[in-house]
């Protein structure tokens, strides 16, 4: 049987997800520039969409890592795909990383260690990956478990007086 999931839920919608994404592009313009963003897959892929458009970076690379499995459990992580041997070369410098949250920080750290000179950046944060990352936008709490529009839909909500979970 799988572990219990955190007990506080952050749900994201596509709009706040896109104010936060675009907020982080404003975050970022203020460091690089930036020759090309490596993405982390497949979280990492929306952001850097939004990233991408607001920097004029186009040349976009992808590192693929899968880490959780049944989605709130945390398995070893999985290099699916490496980064190409060309950007990292001088350590990745003038690199931007972006990835959707940093959480334990075990995937960031795999990329660090790849790219020791690149800039890490996330939408969200908790308090174990933060050391992790160069920018972010929003952290929240290690108890709590951030759902993202991709992963969600639209469901039927009992009222609250009649004791739906919060
Ligand atoms: O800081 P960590 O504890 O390592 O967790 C963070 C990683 O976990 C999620 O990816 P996941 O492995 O679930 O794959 P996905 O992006 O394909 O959904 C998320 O997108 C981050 O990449
Ligand atoms: N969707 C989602 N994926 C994660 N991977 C690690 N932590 C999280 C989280 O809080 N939400
Ligand atoms: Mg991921």
């Amino acid at each position: 049987m799988s572990p219990a999931p955190p007990d506080k839920a952050f749900p994201v919608s596509w709009d706040q997800f896109h104010r936060d994404a675009r907020a982080l592009a404003w975050r970022l313009s203020g460091s690089g520039p930036f020759s090309a963003i490596v993405c982390i897959t497949r979280g990492g892929l929306v952001p850097a969409a939004i990233i991408s458009r607001e920097l004029g970076i186009r040349l976009i690379e992808t590192v693929c890592i899968a880490s959780y499995h049944d989605y709130t459990t945390q398995g070893g992580l999985h290099v699916l795909k490496d980064v190409d041997d060309a950007l990292a070369a001088n350590g990745g410098e003038g690199i931007l990383v972006v990835d959707d949250l940093v959480d334990t920080g075990k995937t960031a750290r795999v990329v660090r260690d790849r790219l020791p000179k690149a800039h890490v950046a996330t939408v969200y944060a908790k308090p174990l990956g933060r050391p992790l990352v160069d920018t972010f936008i929003t952290e929240v709490s290690q108890d709590t478990w951030i759902y993202f529009p991709w992963d969600m839909g639209y469901t039927f909500q009992p009222p609250i007086a009649q004791g739906s979970a919060g």
